[in-house]
């Protein structure tokens, strides 16, 4: 097992650190310029494991993708007649939710395999609602196969979403291109995540789609998607573990390029690091600094809007003092891997005192030792782990390549964020 000695520090950090595209924004775009009426540039693109999946997932259905030679992040999408093929979906909730509604549009056989733990990511979902539909699919998880005949009917469709908001994103991006369009009604607990179907809904609007929303249900209308070239913002899911690191520190930590307004809900890292004693403030170009408290304080929160930075604030509530309460994430045992048990475990192993919750997580922040925390292939759990790791010494985290799923470089910016503690 290789384990990468993660960076701690003495003293605060003290640094700028400028995050590459989003995820979410990322695969949306590449979908909808994938079913647009004409040629679409999209810049900033994240180019990481998630992203590339789906840029090669496009390509396998003969759309025209051309990264620009001289910045992979710049990307040329050029729709074309969907045809059969093999999608490798990883262990992108992304690839593996949004990509089956596509499918059905293609003329021919698409196959869909992944990483062996993503056959336990709940899916079934979704494919159960396109053969409402009308879809023709093989299969209720990982690997399974749209039988695509060019065209999908569309209509009304009940779905149980509160296992995850993808379930619907995955079905609104594509659904201007069936033949009826879509009318999704969630009948169910509570669908988390809602931020990312409004970022859905936002993006499906500015490529002139007609979607409402009443409260219960999602309507999206038949009709061509626009050719759009999108701006990417940069993550703020990933920018939210270097912000945190100048709360855990008593440090400081600037952003470039945050959006003065955004659906990505890592945004919410401001508030929550507010919450924890730290200050964060925006310049009017953009540049958004959190400035790290002397002793961070515990927290009460629920979090089922924002689950993508439950491990982050886990990880700083370990180090908080007094006991914190993460509410609302039940669904976070069914994301790259159970990340409720893996905190839980993971933090306790380094002398912590986590346990977990029927919806979430109790942590009271006691003094942590040395160890080797695991990362269960999770890219959350990898920059988690190095939060610890920044001011407890002796922290090894295995298997850090994971966080190639969404931010290839994490290694190397990490390393300088901790450098620049002096
Ligand atoms: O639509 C998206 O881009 C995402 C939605 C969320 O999924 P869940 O609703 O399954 O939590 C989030 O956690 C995931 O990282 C990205
Ligand atoms: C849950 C996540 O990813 P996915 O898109 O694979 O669901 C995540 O990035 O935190």
């Amino acid at each position: 097992m290789s384990t990468w000695p993660s960076p701690s520090v003495s003293t605060p950090v003290d640094a700028v650190v400028d995050l590459p595209g989003s995820k979410s924004i990322t695969n949306r775009a590449l979908i909808l310029a994938a079913l647009a009426d004409g040629p679409s540039q999209i810049t900033g693109t994240l180019r990481s494991r998630d992203t590339d999946l789906m840029l090669d997932a496009l390509a396998a259905m003969g759309v025209g993708i051309s990264p620009a030679p001289d910045d992979p992040t710049t990307v040329d999408v050029t729709p074309a007649p969907l045809h059969g093929g093999r999608i490798d979906c990883g262990l992108a909730g992304t690839v593996m939710r949004f990509l089956p509604a596509v499918g059905a549009l293609a003329a021919g056989d698409v196959e869909f395999d992944g990483d062996e733990q993503a056959r336990s990511r709940p899916l079934h979902t979704v494919l159960d609602a396109l053969r409402d539909l009308g879809a023709s699919i093989d299969g209720s998880s990982l690997p399974f196969t749209v039988h695509g005949t060019g065209a999908l009917a569309g209509g009304p469709v009940t779905v149980d979403a509160s296992a995850s908001s993808q379930f619907v994103s995955g079905l609104l991006l594509s659904a201007a291109r069936f033949t009826d369009g879509v009318t999704i009604t969630h009948d169910g607990p509570p669908v988390p995540s809602m931020p990312h179907i409004e970022m859905t809904v936002d993006m499906l609007r500015e490529a002139g789609a007609a979607v409402s929303f009443d409260g219960a249900s999602w309507t999206v209308a038949p009709g061509p998607i626009r050719a759009v070239d999108w701006a990417i913002e940069p993550d703020l899911s990933n920018a939210a573990a270097f912000l945190a690191a100048a709360a855990a520190t008593g440090g400081r930590v600037s952003v470039p390029r945050w959006p003065t307004a955004t659906t990505q809900p890592g945004a919410e890292i401001t508030t929550i690091l507010e919450l924890m004693g730290a200050t964060a403030a925006r310049s009017d170009d953009g540049l958004l600094t959190v400035t790290g408290p002397d002793r961070l304080r515990a927290i009460d929160i629920d979090l089922h809007d924002v689950g993508e930075l439950t491990p982050t604030v886990a990880a700083l509530a370990a180090l908080a003092d007094g006991a914190s309460t993460l509410r609302g994430i039940a669904h976070l045992r069914g994301h790259e891997t159970d990340r409720l048990a893996a905190l839980a475990t993971e933090i306790n192993r380094l002398g912590g005192d986590v346990t977990e919750t029927d919806d979430g997580l109790r942590i009271v922040g006691v003094p942590l030792r040395a160890g080797v925390w695991h990362t269960y292939a999770d890219h959350r759990m990898a920059t988690a782990g190095s939060l610890l790791g920044l001011v407890v010494p002796g922290v090894e985290i295995e298997n850090v390549a994971t966080t190639s799923k969404t931010l290839p470089d994490f290694v190397s910016m990490w390393e300088t964020m901790a450098g620049s503690a002096s």
